[in-house]
């Protein structure tokens, strides 16, 4: 195995109109490894100046896609896919030194980005139209065409997965595209670039490093026909408003507070493991789907607890670039130090702390931004750690006795992203399903993904649909053409 040093993009500036420029100002950031403080170098920063020329070269590039039969877009797809595969080991070692999570894991980050593009290089005839019955001398039809440019904003806890599986739907429907990666990870987007890049005609698929002004004029920019954020709720409303200035499309995979509910009934010792899975420890509880709140009912409560300590003393953070690591560190000392705020305000508020709760003290972990698995019991959906998302390695676990009151707990948050209801009744499976208002459901299961079945949120998780045929439909805008014959 190589060591990251060696795997590192070697191109660090912007990426449009098929180059790599400078930033105009001359502007660069540096990225570190969060395990050990060490530089991983510098970055260029993209402001207003650079996204106007990005653009203007991404819209040329549209020109030219646009005009690219769907088969033949997809054949370029196919070879992105495989270019990534090819690659898979190297970017996953990139995303774990950059972003934290755990090496072995990241490699399906890799090849969820080239899965996504073979999933959408199958649908590009999908973008179809249909025809309206008015008669013998009238034919009346519709059309899907693409939008223009197209602009993704990413958060950095799946740095490339996002950067890659989110480019596949609008490149597939004939868009031109604009990444920003997250200003913590940007170097396995640069590495995307490098990879794929060429695959594509100029401007195409391009890649603008920068922090929230270069988000900021991308979303105001008056030739980008929609912005995609995968990120936190406060920056989904400030583009949502932002976007409205020039009324483009808005698409937002935003946060989540997500519940696991277990029924009386179900298998205490399958939802224990359900509960630590779906909390994605191994990214440090840093994803949106992670279920940070366990309503476990009173007659299995005690046992299910007990099977999550146990689970979780197995569970060994280590170096993320390390093979045999499980589960690695936080993004930065701001993340570590807004999951230590959550876990003091919770001790406050009454919540009993049976698991973690403190950084580690071997000096080997001392750099890094590394929190254990922590749990809390005795939590009730009033106090804070129940209602705001942490995205730190913090469960809580409530107790419930009446369906109802739990139900109504359950959605009394303002995220509706993830569920996850544990059962052996069928029926109650259903019931509960149906009254959860969440956009992505497992029934005994949790965390997983599963292409081709639409992910995103209800309530303020965000807006949009995505993983599935509507991501790629959310990239189209239909045209109905009358003719009279
Ligand atoms: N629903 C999902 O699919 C999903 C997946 C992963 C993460 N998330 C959410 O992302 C959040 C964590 O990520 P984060 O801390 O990087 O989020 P963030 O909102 O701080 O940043 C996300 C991206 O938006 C950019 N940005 C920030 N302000 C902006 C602005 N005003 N205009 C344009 N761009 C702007 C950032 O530079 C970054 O690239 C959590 O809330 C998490 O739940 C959601």
């Amino acid at each position: 195995m190589p060591t990251y040093t060696d795997v590192l993009p070697h191109h660090r500036n912007l990426y449009y109109g098929g180059q790599w420029l400078k930033a105009g100002s001359g502007k660069t950031d540096t990225t570190i490894n969060p395990a050990t403080g060490e530089s991983l170098g510098s970055w260029a920063v993209a402001d207003a100046t650079d996204v106007d020329a990005a653009v203007r070269k991404a819209l040329e590039g549209f020109r030219v896609w646009r005009a690219v039969k769907p088969a033949d877009r997809a054949v370029i797809l196919r070879q992105a896919a495989q270019v990534i595969r090819d690659h898979a080991e190297e970017i996953a070692l990139i995303d774990s030194a950059d972003s934290g999570g755990p090496y072995r894991r990241m490699i399906r980050d890799s090849e969820g980005g080239a899965a996504a593009f073979e999933f959408f290089a199958g649908l590009v005839t999908e973008m179809k139209g249909s025809t309206l019955p008015l008669g013998d001398d009238t034919l009346n039809y519709t059309m899907r065409e693409p939008l223009g440019v197209v602009v993704r904003i990413n958060a950095y806890n799946h740095p490339f997965l996002f950067a890659a599986s989110r480019a596949a739907a609008p490149l597939a429907a004939g868009n031109a595209l604009i990444i920003k990666p997250p200003d913590q990870a940007p170097l396995s987007t640069l590495r995307l670039a490098e990879l794929i890049g060429p695959l594509f005609p100029p401007g195409v698929i391009n890649v603008l490093t920068g922090g929230r002004e270069c988000g900021e004029a991308l979303v105001e920019h008056p030739l980008v026909a929609k912005v995609a954020l995968i990120g936190s709720v406060p920056t989904g409303k400030a583009i949502a408003r932002a976007a409205a200035g020039t009324l483009k499309k808005v698409g937002l995979e935003l946060g989540g507070k997500n519940a696991l509910i277990a029924y009386p009934d179900s298998d205490p010792a399958k939802v224990a493991a359900g509960a630590v899975n779906g909390m994605n420890f191994t990214w440090c509880g840093q994803s949106c789907g992670s279920t940070s709140r366990i309503f476990l009912h009173d007659n299995i409560h005690d046992e299910v607890v007990e099977g999550i300590l146990k689970a979780v003393e197995a569970y060994r953070f280590g170096l993320p670039t390390d093979e045999a690591t499980q589960m690695g560190c936080m993004i930065s000392a701001q993340q570590l130090s807004k999951t230590e705020h959550y876990v003091a305000l919770a001790l406050k508020e009454g919540a009993r702390l049976v698991a973690g709760g403190a950084r580690p003290s071997d000096p080997i972990y001392s750099r890094g931004f590394f929190y254990p698995p922590t749990v809390f019991t005795d939590v009730t959906p009033d106090m804070t750690i129940a209602r705001e998302e942490v995205f730190g390695p913090v469960m809580s676990i409530l107790r419930w006795r009446d369906e109802d009151a739990m139900i109504e707990a359950v959605n009394r948050s303002e995220l509706g992203l993830t569920a996850s209801i544990w059962t052996r009744n069928l029926a109650t499976a259903h019931r509960a399903a149906a009254r959860v208002e969440a956009g992505y459901i497992w029934i005994n299961g949790s965390s997983t993904h599963t292409l081709g079945a639409p992910f995103g949120g209800y309530k303020q998780s965000g807006l949009g649909r995505e993983e599935s045929l509507e991501e790629l439909l959310e990239c189209t805008q239909l045209k109905n053409i009358n003719v009279s014959l």
